[in-house]
């Protein structure tokens, strides 16, 4: 289980996360949703060890992440960014490579599995094998991007440890086929055993793809718990300011929103 316990935040002066805890578990797929600004993305940064909280404590498997070295740590978290930062002209199949890389000096066994080509294949880039990564669409360039987290912690048996997938809304720039590729990718990681946190801005894609969320309003827990019981006309309402009906259609739940008046 990888937890953050009771972590607030500070910008400055700008106090963003406010006493705030989640555990990730193994083998389930978690939201983490809220209006822009609510500290979604901090969090995320936290959990992940890119920033440091101003108090509490970030422990993957009862430890403290800060006991982690990075090449451990590589390997048992991997990160999607909002947006990715490469800047170099490589090949797709280079970027997802770069993936792997935390695992080359730890004596990995030649499997014979090319896990590069699996997590390609997973979110549909095969066919970019060879493309210039700066020559790619915004969707596409999302999906390399996610191929190469999901190569850089891809389940392993042998391992015996649970590795933890943290994506900051990987739908971003993607058509609604890929939307739900994504989503589907994610929850197969969790079937595989893994502990994946999403940050989504989609509602219906979080109430359907996700076992648990979090609801942040303005640093704050707002409400958590099992999707079902979270995601809820009246927690929706109170959060995000608008009218929302949670609906039955084809054995999907669909969830229809209208502003209420004054909620900006
Ligand atoms: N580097 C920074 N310096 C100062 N304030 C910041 C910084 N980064 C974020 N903030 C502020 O912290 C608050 C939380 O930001 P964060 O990115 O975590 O929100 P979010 O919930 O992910 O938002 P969004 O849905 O818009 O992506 C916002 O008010 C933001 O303006």
């Amino acid at each position: 289980m990888i937890a953050a316990k009771n972590i607030s935040y500070a910008y400055g002066t700008k106090q963003v996360l406010d006493d705030v805890s989640l555990s990730i578990e193994a083998g389930t797929i978690t939201a983490i949703i809220g209006p822009n600004g609510a500290g979604k993305s901090t969090l995320l940064n936290i959990m992940t060890g890119a920033i440091e909280a101003s108090s509490g404590s970030i422990l993957l498997d009862e430890k403290s992440l800060k006991s982690f070295g990075a090449a451990d740590l590589a390997c048992r978290r991997a990160v999607l960014p909002q947006s990715s930062k490469l800047g170099f002209n490589f090949t797709v199949r280079e970027v997802v490579e770069m993936g792997r890389m935390p695992h080359l000096d730890r004596h990995e066994k030649d499997s014979g599995v090319d896990i590069v080509g699996l997590a390609m294949e997973a979110t549909d880039i095969s066919a970019l094998e060879e493309r210039h990564y700066l020559t790619l669409s915004g969707g596409e360039r999302q999906r390399v991007d996610l191929a190469r987290v999901l190569a850089q912690i891809w389940p392993d048996k042998e391992s015996g440890s649970t590795a933890y997938l943290f994506l900051d809304e990987p739908t971003n720039n993607l058509d609604i086929s890929h939307q739900h590729a994504v989503l589907e990718a994610g929850k197969k990681m969790a079937s595989q055993g893994l502990g994946v946190c999403c940050v989504l801005h989609d509602l219906n894609l979080a109430l359907n793809y996700t076992d648990c969320t979090l609801l942040l309003k303005q640093g704050r827990v707002f409400a958590q718990g099992k999707t079902e019981e979270t995601m809820t006309r009246k927690i929706l309402g109170e959060v995000f300011g608008v009218d929302v009906s949670v609906i039955e259609h084809e054995g999907r739940k669909v969830i229809a929103t209208q502003p209420q008046e004054n909620s900006i």
